[in-house]
């Protein structure tokens, strides 16, 4: 990690849905080489966020810029991101390879110049032998393993990932979070939603809690647990319970 500048900013944005504010005034810092665990409960504001900062959508006001682009400049912006949304963008006729020889294709960068990555990471979360199949016939979790390739391939300098483990088996599972530490460790920001606080607890450095659409918390894992109960017993679930059921008490 090495947390000297900011990887992700978000200048007070808001975005409105009609009469529904999903996410309001959020400001935030994230430094570059981190793991940020971005927490909330459903209908928090998370990926609505995280479509902003990848400029998938406009935000109502405000502004924010990852390595060092504005949002809103979506055309330079895929350059340097990643993403793994909820429900990843896959084309159910083509095979896997297809599929990521595509997603390269679709950044202007050629196959050539990412297929040892992406062929790495397929073998270790035990993909390889499945490339050649079209996607039709995966299973969730290839499908998920699938997506998590053809979004850090290209070596993004910001990967965004919403519940990157969704459907992976234990062992997968944890070669993904072994695979998202590494990431890290070479530089890459890691912007992690997921609803599994242990894993957050295991790999994130930093943690922002995020409840009606505004961010009521901020640490790491450790200082958000010990602020939850000064005996130390408290883990981050803990932090999250005490923190989303008593916002007013948090921005205090
Ligand atoms: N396209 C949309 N049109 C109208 N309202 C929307 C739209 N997208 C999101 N919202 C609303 O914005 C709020 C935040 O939703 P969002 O999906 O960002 O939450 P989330 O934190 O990602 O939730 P979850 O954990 O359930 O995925 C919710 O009230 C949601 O209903």
């Amino acid at each position: 990690m090495t947390g000297d500048t900011s990887a992700i900013t978000a200048r007070e944005i808001t975005k409105r849905y009609g009469n529904t504010v999903a996410v309001d005034g959020l400001n935030l810092d994230v430094p570059t080489g981190v793991v940020y665990g971005f927490l909330g409960p459903n209908g928090a504001g998370k990926t609505t966020t995280m479509r902003i900062l990848t400029g998938l959508i406009e935000p109502t006001s405000g502004d924010g810029f990852v390595d060092g682009i504005d949002c809103s400049d979506r055309g330079d912006l895929v350059d340097h991101i990643g993403l793994l949304p909820e429900e990843p963008p896959l084309y159910r006729e083509l095979t896997g390879r297809e599929q990521l020889h595509f997603a390269a294709d679709l950044r202007g960068v050629p196959w050539e110049r990412v297929e040892d990555r992406a062929l790495d990471i397929a073998d270790s979360l035990d993909l390889q032998a499945d490339l050649d199949r079209r996607i039709d016939g995966y299973s969730k979790g290839m499908k998920q393993k699938t997506a998590f390739i053809q979004a850090v391939q290209h070596d993004p300098g910001v990967v965004f990932l919403d519940e990157p483990t969704s459907g992976l088996d234990p062992r997968a599972a944890k070669t993904l979070r072994e695979l998202i530490v590494e990431l890290a460790s070479g530089d890459t920001t890691v912007f992690l939603s997921t609803h599994i606080l242990p894993v957050v607890e295991e790999i994130a450095d930093r943690v922002g809690v995020l409840y009606d659409g505004r961010l009521v918390s901020e640490g790491s894992p450790g200082g958000l647990a010990a602020a939850a109960d000064e005996d130390g017993e408290a883990d981050l679930e803990d932090a999250f319970l005490e923190l989303t059921a008593e916002p007013e008490r948090a921005w205090q």
